[in-house]
């Protein structure tokens, strides 16, 4: 199973504000999300963190400056080639301002306007809960149309 980051820069500890892109190709393609992608053979998760970070909205971090926030394992049982684990970053110091990008077009989302509708539809059984600076671990086991949530267990530590 293919492995990929997703980072979410917050304003704010906890947290107020949230930049979110708007993704303009590939897998998930006009949701908003985190930023992050498939990390590459040979690289560490941090460093495809950062890299993909960089590539999607040309802000610049530190690895210490990621916050673990947790693991989530995406099942596609309709198409098992979409299949992939996802680890989860929050920062709150970087480099830079967000800029659109050929993949993303970045905006900041006070944490009570998260669009929640244009996003994939997980995403608020987990989000609320790394916001609050809650590390969680779990499983999304998605629909028939590879939209819809069938089944999802969240652990909160
Ligand atoms: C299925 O539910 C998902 N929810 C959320 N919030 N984020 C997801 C979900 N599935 C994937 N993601 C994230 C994980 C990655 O950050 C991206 C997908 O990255 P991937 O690399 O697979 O896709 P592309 O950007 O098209 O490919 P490149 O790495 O080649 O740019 O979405």
């Amino acid at each position: 199973m293919r492995s990929t980051t997703l980072c979410l820069p917050v304003q704010g500890n906890p947290a107020q504000k949230i930049l979110l892109g708007m993704k303009k190709t590939g897998f998930g393609h006009g949701k908003y999300n985190g930023f992050g992608g498939k990390i590459e053979d040979g690289e560490t998760t941090l460093a495809a963190a950062l890299r993909e970070l960089a590539e999607e909205c040309g802000i610049l971090a530190k690895e210490a400056d990621l916050r673990p926030a947790g693991e989530l394992t995406f099942i596609f049982p309709a198409n098992p080639e979409y299949d992939h684990d996802v680890h989860i970053y929050t920062l709150t110091d970087w480099q830079g301002e967000p800029k659109e990008t050929d993949e993303m077009k970045p905006a900041w989302f006070e944490i009570a306007d998260i669009p929640y509708n244009d996003m994939w539809a997980s995403d608020n059984y987990w989000l609320p809960a790394v916001l609050k600076g809650k590390k969680i671990k779990g499983r999304v086991i998605f629909a028939e149309n590879n939209e819809d949530v069938d089944d999802i267990t969240i652990r909160t530590e």
